[in-house]
This record gives C-alpha cells, structure tokens and sequence, in this order.
C-alpha cells in the first residue's frame, strides 16, 4: 500500500492506494475516528454497485458500523439536484446524524455528487471517497465537490475536504476501456503541470497503463495524486497555484456542457482542451514540442486530439463565459510554457480562443 498526505491543518486527511483495501475498510473507517454510533450511507451508481456494494456493506457491518446505500443511475447526468436531494431524502430516511458519514464508491460522478450531498446535509458531515475509476485519483482528492446546472458543469458545489481516501486498485479491472483512456486524461494533466518526466513515462508506458498493467498503474496514480496532493495543501480554495489544476477544463467544461453532458466523457473533453490549450501555448511562444508531446502523450493513451466539427463554436465561446475563471469581464487560461510547465494567464483574447476552437476541428492539419 501507498499513501500521500493531503496537509490541511486539522483537515488533513491520508490517501492509500493499494490492493485489497475494500476489504479493510471498516478498520480504516475506524482509524479514522468516525463513530459506529452513527450511520453510514454509501452512494454509488447502478453500474459500480454491482460489482462492489455488497461486499463493502458487509465489510462496514462487520466493523459494527450501521450502513444504507443510495444508488444513482451511472453517468454525467447525475451530478444533478434532483439527485442531490434524493440522497438528502435517503439521508433522513436513515437518520443519518452530524457525527454520520457518506461513503462515496465509485468514480468522479459519485464522489463530486456525494460530497456536495455531505458538505450540505445539516450544514456539513464527514465524508469518505472510496473511489472505483483511474479519474477518480484526481476528483477524489482536493475537496471540490458539486452538481451541474444544464448552462454549466459543476457551478453548484462547495469545498468539502473527506477525511480519508481509500483506494482500492483491485476494482480497476472492471472498468470498460473508453473510461480508462478517459481516467489517463487527468494523470497526463498531472504531467503536463508539474513533471516533464512524468509525461515522458507516460508515453513510454501507455500501452501498460492501456492494459491495466498493476505495476504501473500503481505508480501512475501515486504520482498523479501526490502532484494534486501537494498544490491541494498550498492552496486549498484556489486563490491562486491551484488554478493550474484547470488545464484544458476551460474549453473541457464548455464541451460538456454544450453535449448535453453526454457525447464526450469528462477525460475526453479535457484532452481536446489540453490541446487547444497547447497550441494557445505555442501561439505565445511556446516551442513546437509542447504541441506535439501533448498531442503525443493524449493520442497514446487512446484520447480524442481534435473536435469533432458538428460542435457549435458559437455555443462553447457561449458556455465558456460561465466558467468560474471568467470573471471582471477577464478570461483565466492556464497556458503551457514547456513541459512540465503552465502559467496562469489572464491577458488571453476571447478571439485567440475562439481561433483556437476552429483549429481544433481542422487538427489532422495542424500546425
Ligand atoms: N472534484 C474534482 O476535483 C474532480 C476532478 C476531476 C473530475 N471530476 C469530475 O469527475 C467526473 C468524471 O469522473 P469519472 O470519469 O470517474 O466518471 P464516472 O463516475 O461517471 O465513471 C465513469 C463510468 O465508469 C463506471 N465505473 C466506475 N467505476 C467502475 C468500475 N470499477 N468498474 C466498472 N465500471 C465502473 C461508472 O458507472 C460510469 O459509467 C466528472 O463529473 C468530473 O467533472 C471532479
Ligand atoms: O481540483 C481542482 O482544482 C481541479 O481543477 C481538478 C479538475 O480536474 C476537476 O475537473 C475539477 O472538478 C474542476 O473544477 P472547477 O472548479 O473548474 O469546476
Ligand atoms: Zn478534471
């Protein structure tokens, strides 16, 4: 087993990453002080509980803990009120107390939604992410947690740190490959921001991690977690570093949204923005490398590099003024440097964008 430390003071909370955890839970629940007195709920989604829920309702049973289950339809369209207050609704059900928690098993779609559902329930109880998705090494650290409006992804949410993540690596090898390609989206990302070396190992090794290789999907993820893990601990709610988490999500989300949270998978919409974003890049002096290594490490990992042309530029620019990073008439670009390197740019031209958008449709022939 791994394990990270998201350092937050007294919201600090430990990441382990191994084989075999879900089994163990009950005991790692335990160590982490949350009360047997009061109950659990665990959410999860009807394609993920399944494979795993029971298992882990005995687990928790076994431990002396009180536990009921939600379950929500697998997908995007969940991370949605009218789910949120379906948990609100099992929650009270099940007299889930303050000293309660909600377990959140699954991927990305389960943890951002149960843990708005934990930061809202009486004002705020403890949560756990258990996550089942390679995405999920990046959605269940850090806290952000939220549900979408139909004009824009996650604008409804809250910073609502868990007190432990558990991940469990066995539950990987059910996970159908379009998520897997989507999950290494993020683990790139982690690359591109923070470690050149990284990137280079994830070109090398991507027919390994394609292939749910143990050994490197451990390392992948561990790696991925400690880059989020630490500009997490130096900047909690995004005041400033964090924002370098965001590359590609601004033209991403905007994609997402315009598909009706449907057509592109999260990790999918990210890699067609971290393109665009690299070619904004090298517009603004960037070498050529960061293009074509970027497009190398996402193509590899079998994501999506150009868009495909029925999406309407007209509506992404549309979508993309609701992002969380416009604001004071300004757009907020994380924008690569080298790789390895971003800066954080707020000089970017709504028509640059726009440029880029078109360019991403005709990418074959690029540059
Ligand atoms: N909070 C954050 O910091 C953060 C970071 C990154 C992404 N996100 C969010 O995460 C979401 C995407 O997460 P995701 O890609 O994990 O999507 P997801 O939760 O929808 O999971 C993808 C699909 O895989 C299935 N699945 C999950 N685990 C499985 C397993 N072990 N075996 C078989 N099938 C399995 C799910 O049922 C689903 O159909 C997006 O909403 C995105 O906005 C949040
Ligand atoms: O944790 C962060 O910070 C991130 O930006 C991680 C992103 O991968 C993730 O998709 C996040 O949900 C985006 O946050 P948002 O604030 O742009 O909605
Ligand atoms: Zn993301």
């Amino acid at each position: 087993m791994r394990e990270l430390m998201v350092n937050l003071g007294e919201r600090s909370y430990p990441i382990r990453i191994g084989s075999g955890l879900l089994a163990r839970a009950g005991e790692q629940l335990l160590q982490a002080g949350l009360s047997v007195k009061s109950p659990l709920l665990v959410v999860s989604d009807d394609a993920v509980a399944p494979l795993y829920l029971d298992g882990l309702l005995e687990q928790l049973r076994s431990s002396g803990f009180r536990a009921a289950s939600c379950i929500v339809p697998a997908g995007e369209p969940s991370k949605s009120l009218a789910r949120f207050e379906e948990i609100m609704t099992k929650a009270l059900e099940h007299g889930l107390d303050r000293k309660s928690a909600i377990v959140a098993l699954g991927g990305g779609v389960v943890g951002d939604l149960a843990g708005y559902a934990a930061a809202s329930y009486m004002r705020g109880i403890r949560f756990v992410q258990m996550p089942t998705t390679i995405l999920a090494h990046d959605s269940s650290v850090g806290g952000k947690v939220a549900v979408n409006h139909p004009m824009a992804k996650n604008i409804i949410g809250a910073f609502h740190q868990p007190s432990l993540v558990l991940y469990d690596l066995d539950t990987l090898k059910t996970l159908p490959r379009r998520e897997v390609s989507s999950g290494l989206a993020e683990v790139v990302k982690h690359g591109l921001i923070r470690d050149a070396t990284f990137v280079d190992w994830c070109i090398d090794n991507a027919e390994r991690l394609l292939a749910l290789d143990a050994e490197a999907l451990g390392y992948a993820l561990y790696k991925g977690c400690a880059v989020k893990a630490d500009i997490v601990s130096s900047d909690e709610t995004e005041q400033g570093v964090r924002a370098i988490l965001n590359l590609g999500h601004t033209i991403g989300h905007a994609l997402e949204a315009v598909a009706g949270y449907n057509e592109l998978h999260h990790g999918e919409a990210i890699s067609i923005g971290m393109i665009g974003s690299a070619m904004l890049g090298v517009q603004l002096g960037a070498p050529q490398e960061v293009y074509l290594r970027t497009r190398e490490a996402l193509g590899k990992a079998g994501l999506p590099v150009s868009l495909p042309e029925h999406f309407d530029t007209d509506r992404i620019m549309e979508a993309m003024m609701h992002d969380k990073k416009f604001g004071e008439g300004k757009m907020v670009f994380i924008v690569p440097t080298a790789i390895g390197e971003v800066e954080i740019r707020q000089d970017i031209r709504q028509q640059w964008v726009r440029d880029i958008v078109e360019r991403l449709k005709r990418e074959a022939s690029w540059p």
